[in-house]
């Protein structure tokens, strides 16, 4: 039996890997013990324990960068956190300590390094996020899912494993006719999956909310994930609609039958929700967030539009065109035969698998 500290959070993006690796330390151990360390106040104190781990939430936050006053009291959040985990680990006593990056992951690992507990990093994205950037020289393996990260950590230090991704989603080809009677759609029917990432994404809702009337009249169904800001307005235009073919949500946590419902998919380009795309051998077109640190979201949807395996519309330009495009791709068979082939070859399915035996060797000193 080992213990392990897993920390981090903030999105989906940092949460569901962190989920992920959990998940493979149990499946190589179950009496592994895992205790996650999370920021009080975020999406991961509400995700994780719906995936079944505990979760301890410090009081820390991020830096305000368009509000300079409001870090103020960030000094005193930072000690506060650091005492919390200092009595976090002592009473725990890990044996090793993850961060995935996002808040929480800064003062777990600082003080896991300050009482000799070894750490392994997590960096999902082409671009190192600051947290992961700063607790990287004491790190003893960082592991990362794209090529160049030598730029941003120590070059002896990084395992190449690809993102780690939550087993139900390895395997969604034989869930297709549990997927659509879960989502109340028609399985003769071409289905769109819509996700905007953890939060959800404005540009792609405003799109979907314009068109939905074409989308329907051109013989599609469409699963719809809109995050909490949207999801009032696009559940009022499904009702004024008075169509069966839409099925609305702000969260989707069944995400394998999402992707098994799905013909063809339009989503954000966030890291995990790209890494997915490729283990489902999705047809996908993707918007990236343009404001995402460094255009990273870019960077990620280029890696597969660089090798005719996705599509892409720029946000700007998503109003204008991003339905057109998806009825145009899922009118041509081929063009959807193709994106998936190549799509497929980039999956890291071992992702989870070779991180998790990374932690282990940590804890026995090889
Ligand atoms: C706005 C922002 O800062 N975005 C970042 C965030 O994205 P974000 O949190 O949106 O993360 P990703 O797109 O990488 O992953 C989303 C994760 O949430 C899951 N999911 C999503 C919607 C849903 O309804 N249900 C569900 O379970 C997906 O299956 C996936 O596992 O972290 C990513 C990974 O560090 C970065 O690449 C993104 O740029």
């Amino acid at each position: 039996m080992k213990k392990i500290i897993i920390s981090g959070g903030g999105t989906g993006g940092h949460i569901y890997p962190a989920v992920a690796i959990a998940n493979e330390l149990k499946a190589i151990d179950s009496t592994n013990e895992i205790l996650f360390v999370g920021a009080e106040g975020k999406m991961e104190m509400e995700k994780v324990p719906k995936a079944g781990y505990k979760i301890i939430g410090l009081p820390i936050a991020g830096i305000n960068r368009s509000n300079m006053l409001a870090n103020l009291g960030l000094p005193i959040k930072l000690i506060k956190s650091l005492w919390k985990t200092y009595r976090v680990i002592k009473d725990f006593k890990p044996d090793v300590a993850i961060g995935v990056g996002g808040y929480a992951s800064g003062p777990t690992l600082i003080m896991a390094n300050f009482l000799g507990v070894p750490t392994l990093i997590q960096e999902q994205n082409s671009f190192a996020g600051v947290t992961n950037k700063f607790v990287a020289k004491k790190a003893q393996k960082i592991c990362v899912a794209y090529p160049n990260m030598e730029q941003f950590f120590p070059k002896e230090k990084i395992v190449m494993t690809g993102n780690p991704v939550r087993k139900d989603i390895l395997e969604t080809a034989s869930k297709r006719e549990q997927a659509f009677k879960h989502f109340g759609l028609d399985p003769e029917r071409k289905t769109l999956l819509v996700i905007g990432g953890s939060q959800g994404a404005r540009t792609i809702n405003e799109a979907i909310f314009a068109g939905l009337n074409d989308l329907i009249s051109n013989d599609l169904q469409v699963i719809w994930q809109t995050g909490k800001l949207f999801i009032d307005k696009a559940k009022q235009a499904v009702e004024s609609l008075q169509t069966q073919r839409v099925f609305v949500s702000d969260f989707i946590y069944e995400m394998d039958l999402a992707y098994a419902a799905a013909d063809l998919v339009v989503s954000r380009a966030g890291a995990l929700s790209v890494s997915e795309l490729c283990l489902a051998e999705k047809p996908s077109i993707l918007v990236p967030l343009p404001t995402a640190a460094e255009d990273h979201q870019t960077q990620n949807a280029m890696s597969l539009v660089n090798v005719k395996a996705a599509w892409l519309v720029k946000d700007a330009e998503a109003r204008d065109i991003l339905v057109d495009d998806v009825i145009k791709l899922a009118d041509n068979k081929a063009e959807m035969q193709q994106l998936s082939q190549n799509i497929k070859t980039l999956a890291k399915p071992n992702a989870g698998k070779e991180i998790a035996s990374e932690v282990l060797k940590i804890i026995n000193g090889q």
